[in-house]
């Protein structure tokens, strides 16, 4: 049984009076998240990524479809219920000095969700707790940043208190929107290896959202990638067979603009997919048919006329009408290369 399946989902956003002013930032999206799972979620800017992150986490109401957790629409459950899943769901964001309040301690601004939910009985409990979650993080003795204010910490610290804020009301998923963008190079591997730690300890399941596949690649090497265009689901398999083989042609060209250190590891699909527009269509105007049509090199009037639906192609599921012929005529051309 999935922990949370999502069914049909949309959300449209006002951005002025008129109805054609309305946008779609996501659009009828199904997806499931198992226990214990880790989903990256992949895709250029604006595509959707974090107004997914937010409706998962009941942030956002969607405009149409359901978010079942155990089952239970979770739009439907009311106060003490609801609390309880906005706190089995915990958003971590990229922004980690805006996530905390600057006028208050760590320990003020993490200690009252542990009241607030009766998760610490006083004072002393709640440093237990928060001493014990810190140590976890990595961040000791837990002392030293207690009592410190956000701006005396460093942005590694400061998302390591983030993760540590999140793992003390024991979620059971974690939705990191960015989690590691605003970090230091230097330090994104030890973040990304701390969440993989509470994935496995934990059993906690990680929505991880991103514009960067390498760190995608990484956290969620066991797990599965989504990716998203314009606000819809266009590809979504096990992260390695994705990678190595992506199908869509929009992903092809994402894993084709990645720069790889060591030439060497490069995927066979390194070779650039020329795209006839590198713009991404105006959310306000969207184009007719499959959304990509515009930018692929592959389109014809079917593509141009019917939006295609995600389909079962080779494990996975993928929104395009010649996925199989595209698919086909890669790998006449990789053995023409090989040969
Ligand atoms: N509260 C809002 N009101 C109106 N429009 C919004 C709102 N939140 C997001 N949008 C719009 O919805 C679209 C999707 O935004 P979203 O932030 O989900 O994308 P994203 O993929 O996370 O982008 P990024 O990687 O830049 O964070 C964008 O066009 C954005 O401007």
């Amino acid at each position: 049984m999935s922990l949370i399946e999502i069914q049909n989902a949309s959300i449209e956003f006002n951005t002025g009076k008129k109805k054609k002013n309305k946008i779609g930032a996501v659009v009828d999206l199904d997806m499931s998240i198992d226990e214990g799972e880790i989903i990256a979620v992949v895709g250029e800017s604006g595509c959707g990524k974090t107004t997914l992150g937010k409706m998962i986490a009941g942030i956002h109401k969607p405009t149409k479809g359901r978010i079942l957790y155990n089952e239970k629409d979770i739009f439907k459950l009311k106060g003490k219920q609801f609390k309880d899943y906005r706190l089995s769901v915990q958003m971590v964001h990229q922004d980690s000095y805006a996530a905390l309040n600057p006028n208050k301690t760590i320990y003020q601004s993490l200690s009252l969700p542990l009241f607030q939910h009766k998760i610490a009985r006083n004072h002393n409990q709640a440093i237990e707790i928060l001493t014990e979650f810190f140590d976890e993080v990595g961040l000791n003795p837990a002392s030293q940043f207690l009592e410190k204010y956000p701006h005396q910490l460093s942005g590694g610290q400061r998302q390591r208190i983030l993760l540590a804020r999140a793992l003390s009301v024991k979620p059971k998923l974690i939705v990191a929107d960015e989690p590691v963008s605003m970090v230091d190079v230097s330090l994104r591997i030890s973040l990304l290896d701390l969440m993989s730690r509470m994935n496995k300890k934990y059993k906690i399941s990680f929505v991880y959202i991103t514009h960067d596949l390498g760190t995608a690649r990484y956290i969620a090497s066991h797990g599965r990638i989504m990716v998203m265009y314009l606000g819809r689901l266009i590809e979504t398999n096990k992260i390695h067979e994705a990678i190595k083989s992506p199908k869509h042609p929009y992903f092809h060209a994402l894993i084709a603009a990645v720069p790889e250190a060591d030439p060497s590891t490069r995927s066979e699909y390194v070779n650039k997919l020329p795209l006839r527009s590198l713009d991404m269509p105006d959310l306000l105007n969207l184009p007719t048919g499959c959304k990509f049509h515009p930018r692929c090199p592959y389109y014809t009037e079917k593509c141009v006329e019917i939006e295609p639906k995600l389909m079962e192609y080779d494990g996975g599921l993928v929104a395009c009408h010649y996925v199989q012929e595209i698919n086909e005529k890669r790998q006449i051309q990789k053995g023409a290369i090989s040969s």
